[in-house]
């Protein structure tokens, strides 16, 4: 198969040398992504476009391929194409009907054409041609130029002619790497979610920063997350994924500093410690999902509070978004069941916190705690190469078996989410598969018969093991992760 991968708009206005950087860069970035998935690609490189081209097998696979180029950063639009070389107008026919002559009975058509190089004739004249052409000798419903019922796209460059089969949307941005890397500090819900994804679109290396406040669960959300969109929009470059654990902080905030500061110590405790993170690992700014007066101690004097703690620049991109429009963007990107369903750690919620916190008063609160406890937790801190959160699930979990055999007491819980479900609806002859999104198990597993044995499903069998785990420590001992290459 071949696909036209048309770049980021932007491109235009870069300079000779950063276009082929970063188009070098993203040729690397879609061999890389495609990789994962087992495709080896050829990418071709054609200044305004690049060709992949691969074997992409059966429909499932080519499926795969599409949905990864769909979320490469730095792709503005993905074009399924064949691909042919033609000398004369009348080449151009011959190898456009064969493809969709038969496909236009009693169907109204046009035919669209964009034309790049010298050639004797114009667009139109392409267009005419072909069109007239299927009109003769095929058995269609008639050329209509509005709003046909079947649209026929070609594109010609030089002495090649592109047949498009079908056009995606990709996601824009810049191509992953080609800015530098920060620190996104994740906390699991909406808003880090998104920052996070933005900035991977906009061509960051985005590393993840979790505070554990105190609570399994929700390192185990948390790093869902953080893979899932690693996963899906930036796994051509790997990242780390650091778990700072800030229970001893929070213990020493909730001890020392009077109630209606302690967010905005705790906000400034964290952004000390991802300071030092970000300086371990090279990393220049910090993301965080903060938006100007979404919660009431959200103000621009806090925030600038919290800011004068550390000299790292910290990046706030939702700061004037809505929520609404925040968790549109989190449904798009796939992060809103994991954000709906993320349990709340946070034990240092102020009764009523500030919102014109002062410096000297902060000083003031902050002169009681005890910095060492700080210090420890950063040098505490787990650094984990992101890929790893799959094999750390694995070795975590061994006593969460994985079969691929099944017995017939056995049911196959399938855990991936409703769209995903309807996107590749999974089945195993003569067995029995029910639906039970992930989000909902912690709430409604406890309701299914227990004297049954689970094995639960997932794509690629990362989330299913975080789940059986999750579901062995609340006490149910019937869960297996079930993978057909087990
Ligand atoms: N436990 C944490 N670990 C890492 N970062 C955190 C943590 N808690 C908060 N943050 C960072 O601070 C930002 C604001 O957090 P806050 O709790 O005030 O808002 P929030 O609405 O809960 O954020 P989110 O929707 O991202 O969870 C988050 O977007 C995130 O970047």
């Amino acid at each position: 198969m071949k696909f036209i991968i048309k770049l980021f708009p932007e491109i235009t206005i870069k300079s000779k040398s950063v276009r082929q950087r970063m188009c070098k860069v993203l040729q690397g970035n879609i061999r890389n992504v495609l990789r994962r998935v087992g495709v080896e690609a050829r990418v071709r490189n054609d200044w305004d476009k690049m060709v992949v081209s691969c074997d992409d097998g059966d429909a499932k696979l080519h499926a795969a391929v599409v949905e990864c180029l769909k979320c490469t950063p730095g792709i503005q639009q993905i074009l399924e194409v064949q691909e042919h070389r033609f000398a004369t107008l009348h080449d151009i026919y011959e190898a456009t009907a064969p493809v969709y002559g038969p496909q236009l009975a009693d169907k109204s058509f046009c035919v669209r054409v964009k034309r790049k190089g010298q050639h004797e004739f114009t667009s139109i004249e392409i267009e005419r041609y072909v069109g007239g052409g299927l009109n003769q000798n095929f058995a269609t419903g008639g050329v209509k130029l509005k709003n046909p019922q079947m649209l026929i796209n070609l594109e010609v460059e030089n002495d090649r002619l592109y047949l498009v089969s079908a056009i995606h949307p990709g996601l824009g941005g810049y191509p992953l790497s080609t800015q530098e890397k920060v620190l996104s500090l994740i906390s699991g819900g909406f808003d880090s979610g998104v920052s996070s994804y933005q900035f991977m679109k906009r061509g960051c290396r985005v590393y993840f920063c979790f505070f554990n406040l105190g609570g399994r669960a929700h390192e185990v959300g948390v790093k869902q997350v953080a893979y899932y969109l690693w996963n899906k929009f930036g796994a051509s470059h790997r990242v780390r994924f650091v778990s700072v654990p800030f229970e001893p902080v929070v213990g020493e905030i909730l001890e020392k500093v009077e109630d209606s500061h302690m967010g905005v110590i705790l906000k400034r405790m964290m952004m000390r410690a991802a300071s030092t993170v970000a300086a371990d690992l090279g990393i220049e700014a910090l993301v965080t999902g903060e938006s100007v007066g979404q919660v009431s101690s959200q103000t621009l004097t806090n925030l600038s509070v919290i800011d004068s703690v550390t000299e790292t620049l910290i990046l706030r991109p939702l700061i004037v978004s809505d929520k609404q429009d925040i968790i549109d963007t989190a449904r798009r990107i796939g992060t809103l069941e994991f954000a709906e369903t993320m349990p709340e750690y946070c034990g240092v919620i102020s009764k009523k916190p500030t919102v014109k916190a002062r410096m000297e008063r902060v000083l003031e609160e902050e002169a009681k705690f005890d910095f060492g406890v700080l210090e420890q937790v950063v040098k505490d801190a787990v650094y984990l190469d992101i890929r790893q959160i799959g094999e750390e699930t694995q070795a975590e979990v061994q006593e969460v078996e994985t079969v691929q055999a099944l017995s017939v007491a056995d049911v196959i819980l399938d855990i991936r989410s409703p769209d995903e479900q309807e996107e590749r609806p999974f089945a195993v002859d003569g067995h029995e598969v029910l639906h039970l999104p992930f989000y909902k198990l912690a709430t409604q597993f406890g309701d299914l018969d227990q004297s049954r044995t689970y094995l639960l499903y997932c794509q690629k069998g990362v989330m299913s093991k975080l789940q059986a785990l999750y579901l062995k420590e609340q006490g149910f001992q019937n869960v297996k992760v079930y993978r057909q290459d087990a």
